[in-house]
């Protein structure tokens, strides 16, 4: 399977083709759109979430609701288009230090900023959003589940404490980062390989997770934590029962070892930055005059960790189904499922 996203932050539309997919997998768009709505939600988000009501709209792949094994293509309207289409748009010459505006604006040689933010934006996570909800449809047929849970918003913890940080925050007119752990259950033992870098679990769930607009770590079971203790109190020890089979009582790997997912859910923490665009800007340099000045601002969340971790749940959903196809395979779902379960079966007897 493969995908890929187009579309502008203020342009028409955002589109997404996911190609691989196996047929009479049933499309359930309100789940995709519930899916969309979490992810606009959290508290501290811009004036921009008032604006959008993010819908899908399959456009290809699909037929009587169920895929037929064509490229699927999704697509979102963005509603902020038609208040920007028709406006005169200054360009942009102060980047923000934190965003692409610099650097991007020197590599493709745009003196408009514009040209660079309007694709840099994460508003292209509502794609990948609904791309990871096909992802989790197919999921489901394996029993596979993915849930995030956010642990911190500005380095504290509480639901409580995170409203008057982000308050605090908005009123000062700066940003907040945070934590978001993801857990992924009903993996089976035997997605990624020990054989080769680029098919190890945990560099794929990496990638597709630094790939996230702000995540800047992420780290699996104890983490970071492990490089702290002895051997003898971070590998999880391994046990046999007749009815379980295989089994461990700990889970400091996070569910992957070599590469490969052992049987145990999969957890991950993910470190996102503060939001670059501040209400009180930052310092910067006009790219035209050269002179030191104050990085633009048009408007921007406080904070999206909330919004981060459904963007988080989707991208990890599609590595696991990525995973389960190659390893599993089959073209229609029935036939992935028969070979499913059947390889369950084969680790049951192992
Ligand atoms: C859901 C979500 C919402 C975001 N909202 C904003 C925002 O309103 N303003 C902003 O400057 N950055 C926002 N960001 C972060 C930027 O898109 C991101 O920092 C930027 O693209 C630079 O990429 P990097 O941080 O990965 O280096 C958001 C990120 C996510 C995941
Ligand atoms: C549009 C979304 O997020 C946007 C991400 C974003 C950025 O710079 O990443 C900047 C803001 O865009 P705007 O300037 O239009 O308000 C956010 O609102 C979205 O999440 O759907």
């Amino acid at each position: 399977m493969r995908y890929i996203t187009a579309g502008e932050s203020h342009g028409e539309a955002l589109v997404a083709i996911i190609e691989g997919l196996p047929s009479n997998l049933f499309i359930d768009v309100e789940f995709i759109n519930n899916e969309l709505q979490r992810r606009q939600g959290g508290y501290g988000r811009g004036g921009r979430m008032a604006i959008e009501k993010d819908e899908v709209h399959i456009v290809s792949g699909v037929r009587h609701g169920k895929t037929i094994g064509a490229p699927l293509t999704l697509e979102i309207i963005n509603r902020d288009y038609t208040n920007w289409k028709d406006k005169e748009i200054p360009p942009i010459a102060r980047p923000r230090p934190g965003h692409a505006d610099l650097a991007g604006a020197i590599k493709y040689n745009q003196r408009d900023i514009r040209n660079i933010l309007e694709r840099s934006s994460a508003r292209e996570t509502a794609a990948r959003v609904a791309i990871g909800s096909v992802a989790k449809l197919l999921l489901k047929e394996l029993n596979i589940s993915i849930k995030s849970k956010v642990l911190e918003i500005g380095g504290v913890k509480t639901e409580e404490e995170w409203i008057k940080v982000i308050e605090e925050a908005k009123a000062k007119g700066d940003t907040l980062g945070g934590i978001i752990e993801i857990v992924i259950e009903g993996v089976p033992i035997g997605l990624g390989s020990h054989t080769q870098w680029d098919r190890k679990l945990d560099a794929l769930l990496s990638y597709h997770i630094m790939s996230v607009q702000a995540i800047k770590g992420v780290e699996f079971g104890l983490g970071f934590e492990a490089a702290k203790r002895p051997g003898s109190l971070v590998h999880d020890e391994i046990y046999y029962d007749k009815e379980k089979g295989f089994y461990r009582k700990t889970n400091n790997a996070g569910g992957i070892e070599g590469g490969i997912s052992n049987g145990s859910p999969i957890v991950i923490k993910a470190a996102m930055k503060p939001i670059p665009t501040l209400l009180k800007p930052l310092t910067s340099i006009d790219i035209n005059t050269k002179e030191e000045v104050k990085a633009a601002y048009e408007r921007s969340d406080v904070t999206a960790v909330e919004a981060a971790a459904c963007v988080l749940e989707a991208v990890c959903a599609w590595v696991i189904a990525e995973e389960s196809l190659k390893k599993f395979g089959g073209d229609s779902i029935e036939e992935l499922k028969r070979n499913y379960i059947s390889y369950l079966e084969y680790v049951r007897n192992f």
